[in-house]
């Protein structure tokens, strides 16, 4: 046990630069500082904390991470948040969804070791058979899956997800335009009281979806959604080169088929992955997605 181990174990609900809303055993939530660089933490994280002041807190270490979701584009890293059970990734038959950004978000969600569910919304229009379509590939390698209507068909919905999200701590993401703030408001009513005094004081004049928000989606504290700011690039360049498709379900099932053990699965004779695109067992968009994201890998930084 570290030397703050006999302090109070607190979880870090959300950030605002250098300080951090951290709610304790008891539900209650309160404004905390990092002592140090070292005390830095994100949503999700557990921290040891002291109390300060009248109504305030240092925290003093943060415990452990079971996991961290993160991208890394060329010049900064970006935490999404720590500890997660599941990634929900919201999309929608509405705007079109960006086929890239999907696979990276799958990628940094298989690098961290954490578990993807794919729920596509406005299943009530018209375009839902083609949003199926580009869906096939995912649902072929084995990703759950869920078709919802958060607004046509709230009730429904509600309880498509339910079962998905309960004691499950899910970590939301997806395009502008999908409907996150729809499914927040459907399954937290008081998702405004959440965010709370002290983090609207914080945040006075800025919009609430800037930093990532923790709700809680029961009385019992057991199944949180973690709704964070939208992005515009995913990168992630955490991930080795040649760790890239094994990080790709569809890709890793072909690649110990080639004849070089180190085949970049781009030009090498005998390559299995490649015989598999052109057997239609991996998608043609899915391998174009692969070797732009390796180009981006192997490229230099400047
Ligand atoms: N047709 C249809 N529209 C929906 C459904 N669910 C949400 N919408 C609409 O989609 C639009 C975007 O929904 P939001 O919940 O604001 O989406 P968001 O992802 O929070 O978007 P940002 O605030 O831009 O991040 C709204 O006009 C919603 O009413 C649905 O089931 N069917
Ligand atoms: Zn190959």
């Amino acid at each position: 046990m570290s030397r703050f181990g006999d302090l109070d174990l607190g979880l870090v609900v959300r950030g605002h630069g250098r300080h951090y809303i951290v709610e304790d055993s008891e539900g209650q939530r309160r404004v905390c500082h990092p002592r140090g660089k070292k005390s830095d933490c994100v949503v999700g994280d557990e921290v040891r904390w002291a109390p300060s002041g009248s109504d305030e807190g240092v925290i003093e270490a943060v415990e452990p991470r079971r996991n961290l979701l993160f991208r890394q584009d060329e010049w900064k890293t970006k935490s999404f948040a720590a500890n997660v059970d599941q990634l929900l990734i919201l999309v929608a038959v509405e705007p079109v969804f960006s086929e890239s950004q999907l696979c990276r978000a799958l990628i940094a969600a298989e690098a961290a070791g954490i578990h993807t569910t794919i729920a596509l919304n406005k299943t009530d229009l018209p375009g839902t058979a083609a949003a199926r379509e580009r869906l096939a590939p995912y649902r072929a390698m084995g990703l759950n899956m869920m078709e919802i209507a958060l607004k046509a068909q709230p009730q429904q919905s509600i309880e498509t997800l339910t079962p998905w999200l309960t004691g499950q701590r899910s970590f939301v993401m997806g395009p502008s335009g999908t409907g996150k703030s729809t499914l927040i408001n459907l399954l937290i009513p008081d998702a405004k009281a959440q965010v709370g005094d002290i983090s609207q004081a914080l945040n006075s004049g800025r919009h609430t979806t800037t930093t990532t928000q923790w709700y809680w989606v029961d009385a019992e504290r057991k199944s949180a959604l973690i709704d964070s700011p939208g992005f515009q690039e995913f990168g992630v360049r955490q991930v080795e080169p040649a760790q890239l498709p094994l990080l790709m379900p569809d890709l890793r099932a072909h690649a110990d088929h080639c004849r070089f053990y180190n085949c970049t699965h781009q030009h090498e004779p005998g390559c299995g992955v490649r015989d598999a695109v052109e057997a239609g067992l991996i998608s043609a968009s899915r391998y174009r997605i692969y070797g732009e994201i390796l180009t981006e890998l192997t490229s230099k930084r400047w």
